[in-house]
């Protein structure tokens, strides 16, 4: 919600993408761009940023770095998905790269891992996306947001606390009003 606050213009985008399907088909497929909002999120904001650590169980050599038995991997979700070789404009929040690209976050695209890939990988993914795409579809299509006077979107504390899971170091204050 605070990225949407701080570009306007993808809150409209999504608000008229799920006009046009909300009351024919509530299905998530056909929602591209709600689907790309919330692949972007997890792109730029990771829930889980360093995953759950790994152990070696034994020594590994993966692209000319030598991992000895037993220690523990921490893999960055939170900069890989900030890595300007993969990405453009890496730390810019743009949904649209997503559209037309076949990058899931289901786990085998792994420039995109917030639920972490292989056989540790989150068992909740599959509810989670469909909480994730009905509770902020909902959000966008039921109430107009705003932000208190005086906030402008270009001057809205992005800043995150980091932790085991990441959080928004200043929580969003917005203001719905039933549409
Ligand atoms: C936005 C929602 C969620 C995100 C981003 C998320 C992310 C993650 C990540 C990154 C991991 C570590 C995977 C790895 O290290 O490869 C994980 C593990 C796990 N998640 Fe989630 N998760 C979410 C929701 C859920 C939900 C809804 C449930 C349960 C209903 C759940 C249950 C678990 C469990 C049990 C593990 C440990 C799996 C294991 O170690 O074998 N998660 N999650």
């Amino acid at each position: 919600m605070a990225e949407l606050l701080r570009n306007p213009y993808v809150l409209v985008k999504a608000k008229e993408e799920l006009e046009q399907i909300i009351g024919k088909e509530s299905d998530i497929s056909r929602l591209p761009y709600l689907q790309s909002i919330l692949k972007e999120t997890f792109r730029l904001h990771p829930a889980v940023p360093l995953l759950l650590p790994r152990q070696a169980r034994e020594e590994v050599e993966i692209h000319g770095f030598t991992i000895p038995k037993g220690a523990q991997i921490m893999v960055n979700a939170w900069a890989i998905g900030r890595d300007p070789v993969t990405w453009n404009n890496p730390n810019s929040f743009i949904p649209e790269r997503f559209l037309g690209l076949e990058v899931h976050a289901k786990g085998n695209n792994f420039e995109l891992i917030p639920f972490g890939a292989g056989r540790r990988i989150c068992p909740g993914m599959l509810l989670a996306m469909r909480m994730l795409h009905m509770i902020l579809g909902s959000l966008i299509h039921w109430f107009d947001w705003k932000l208190p006077v005086g906030v402008e979107p270009e001057s809205l504390d992005m800043r995150e606390k980091f932790g085991i899971t990441l959080e928004k170091a200043k929580p969003l204050v917005a203001i719905p009003t039933p549409r």
